[in-house]
């Protein structure tokens, strides 16, 4: 079943043609990459997926509804979005932070009930975020904010989640902390998980399908192995590349030429 249908989407700023005549499908359950060079409007496409920004033309339709017929408090209760920002530095705790993902379930003013508790409770335990839970936000690294982003975006409980470039401030070891954090959170609770990566290598070894933009155009999407070529991706990306083999995933993975 189609999640996300988007169709001839424009979008613009001023006269300028950020996105231009996008149309793709995203399924759910899917674990879908956007990928391409700096500038190609990567963040703008998952502003306007996600409801932040309405298209200049063209539909985005969620569950076969407009995205705009959808209220906000529906969205924000099935739509997590993790900007390419992260957390501002604020002066609250760790744990008032991802506190804040259950506001879409409660009422107005109501404080967080036991299920809320818990719920934050076994997210700051998994990002291993526990022991540092009343320590302020504005103390703590890029890195380390980006784990409390996701952490706030996952106490949401949403239906999908929406990622702007997760890994950026990360080291390996939080790369791959987070990223199979996502892909648990995916298998398990079936989440739909879109999210705007830099890394081929990352979006290969995570994604079922990819869109490769450039231009604010479509290049291709579809299924990874389609996507991730060699040829396609030292066009688009004007660099020379060299495609080998995961030997333990077996997926395509990407080494600079080395000129
Ligand atoms: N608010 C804005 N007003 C005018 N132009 C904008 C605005 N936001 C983005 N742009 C322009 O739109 C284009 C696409 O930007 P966008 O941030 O969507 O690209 P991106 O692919 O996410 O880039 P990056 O990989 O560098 O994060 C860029 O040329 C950018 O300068």
């Amino acid at each position: 079943m189609n999640l996300f249908e988007i169709q001839n989407l424009n979008q613009h700023y001023g006269s300028f043609a950020v996105l231009r005549n996008l149309s793709f499908a995203i399924s759910q359950g899917d674990m879908f990459g956007i990928i391409g060079p700096n500038g190609s409007g990567k963040s703008t496409l998952i502003r306007t997926i996600s409801g932040l920004q309405p298209p200049t033309s063209g539909k985005v339709l969620l569950m076969d509804r407009p995205l705009s017929s959808h209220t906000s408090k529906e969205l924000a209760r099935q739509i997590a979005v993790l900007e390419q920002e992260g957390t501002p530095a604020l002066p609250f705790t760790i744990e008032q932070i991802v506190s804040m993902g259950r506001y879409p379930w409660l009422k107005p003013f109501a404080d967080l009930g036991s299920h809320d508790k818990a719920v934050v409770e076994n997210i700051l335990v998994k990002l291993n975020l526990g022991p540092k839970r009343s320590q302020k936000v504005s103390t703590l690294s890029g890195g380390q904010r980006q784990l409390v982003s996701l952490a706030r975006a996952m106490a949401q409980e949403p239906r999908i989640l929406i990622l702007d470039e997760p890994t950026t401030y990360l080291d390996i070891g939080h790369q791959s902390l987070v990223m199979d954090h996502v892909r648990q959170w995916h298998d398990e609770l079936g989440i739909t998980v879109i999210m705007v990566l830099h890394d081929l290598n990352i979006a290969a070894q995570y994604c079922n399908r990819i869109l490769l933009l450039d231009q604010g155009e479509i290049v291709t999407w579809g299924k990874k192995e389609d996507v991730l070529r060699e040829e396609t991706l030292t066009q688009v990306y004007k660099t020379d590349l060299v495609q080998v083999h995961h030997p333990k995933l077996g997926v395509p993975q990407f080494l600079l030429s080395g000129k």
